[in-house]
């Protein structure tokens, strides 16, 4: 969410579920949830959650391996979990403890920090969630700033050298200075979904695509991300010490619309509180994103023009948060 301006709430969802509420503010139901059959919305239990793979081979002989894993899984899911991804457990770990101390916090202390998530409001609803946003050293108390600037570089690290494999697994070669323009920025957030009276009724986060290149998301264990895949909701389930990856916008450009950036979504739970740190990987603003020479031919023809990240921002804020367009990437399609 490069260029979207957070402004900072006035009030505290967290606050109104610890004072016991006992059901859902109208504010927050969405009306789609009420129409829909609820049998065709219960959890599947027929498609497997997407794939986890081990990056240790990445810098092994048998990096070819683990590259066509991850091309598998962006062609049939969007999705994918990583463990042995380079990044401290240790510090993972102190993250989400800074996080839980900072979601404890009385409601006062916490507000001056909450985010008005512009993708909060979908039309008349709003999210089931609390948002802190990284983005200065004054974003967070002390505590969380301080293990978030740490994880924030190192999560820039394995976007790079997950670009670069998603790159290697289309066939097609990129340069450092590409690599470095695509994973210019990393936006970091801290989401909170406190627990729900009536999950029926609330997104945690309703349906969308990110715009960037990557995502690469850390989530406690409670679940409830899910992701459309043929159709069908199904839940990316949480699994110890992985982070979950999906491609966002930028790469079902690059990759002429042989990765898809896919639909996903957050529900809420009647009984815990949930926690995720999402890090948007994207270009630099006036980065251009077109599809990859190396896999245009007459046969596979660009199917995107280029845009330039800045201005596909501001179309994507525009069209992906109302309920009058679905595809932020009709903007780029040729
Ligand atoms: O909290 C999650 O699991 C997903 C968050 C997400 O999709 C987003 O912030 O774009
Ligand atoms: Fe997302």
């Amino acid at each position: 969410m490069a260029s979207a301006i957070h402004l900072h709430t006035t009030c505290s969802l967290k606050k109104l579920v610890d004072d016991g509420v006992k059901s859902v503010p109208p504010k927050y139901v969405f009306p789609s949830r009420l129409s829909v059959d609820k049998s065709s919305t219960a959890t599947p239990r027929t498609l497997a959650s997407p794939p986890v793979i081990d990056l240790a081979p990445l810098n092994t002989p048998e990096r070819s391996h683990a590259i066509s894993q991850i091309g598998d899984a962006c062609r049939d899911y969007g999705f994918f979990q990583v463990v042995n991804h380079g990044i401290s457990l240790e510090l993972i770990k102190r993250l989400l403890a800074a996080a839980d101390k900072f979601f404890a916090l009385p409601a006062e202390d916490r507000i001056p920090y909450l985010i008005d998530d512009p993708r909060d409001k979908r039309s008349h609803s709003v999210n089931w969630k609390e948002t802190v946003a990284f983005r200065s050293n004054t974003s967070a108390p002390a505590f969380c700033m301080e293990p978030a600037w740490q994880y924030k570089a190192e999560v820039q690290k394995l976007g790079e050298t997950l670009y670069r494999a998603i790159v290697e697994s289309l066939g097609a070669t990129t340069d450092e200075g590409t690599v470095k323009q695509h994973v210019a920025s990393c936006n970091m957030m801290m989401h909170y979904y406190p627990p729900c009276p009536d999950p029926s009724l609330t997104f945690g986060l309703s349906e969308h695509t990110d715009a960037g290149f990557i995502t690469i998301l850390l989530q406690d264990q409670v679940g409830g991300l899910e992701i459309l895949k043929d159709g069908q909701w199904i839940p990316c389930n949480p699994v110890p010490e992985a982070l979950t990856i999906n491609i966002a916008d930028q790469m079902e450009i690059l990759s002429n619309g042989r990765y898809a950036s896919i639909l996903h979504r957050v529900v809420t739970n009647g009984a815990k509180p949930r926690l995720s740190v999402p890090c948007f990987l994207g270009p630099s603003m006036e980065a251009v994103t077109s599809p990859l020479a190396d896999i245009i031919d007459e046969n596979n023809p660009a199917r995107f023009r280029g845009v330039v990240y800045s201005d596909y921002l501001q179309h994507y804020m525009k069209v992906r948060f109302d309920d009058t367009a679905t595809n932020g990437l009709d903007f780029a399609r040729l």
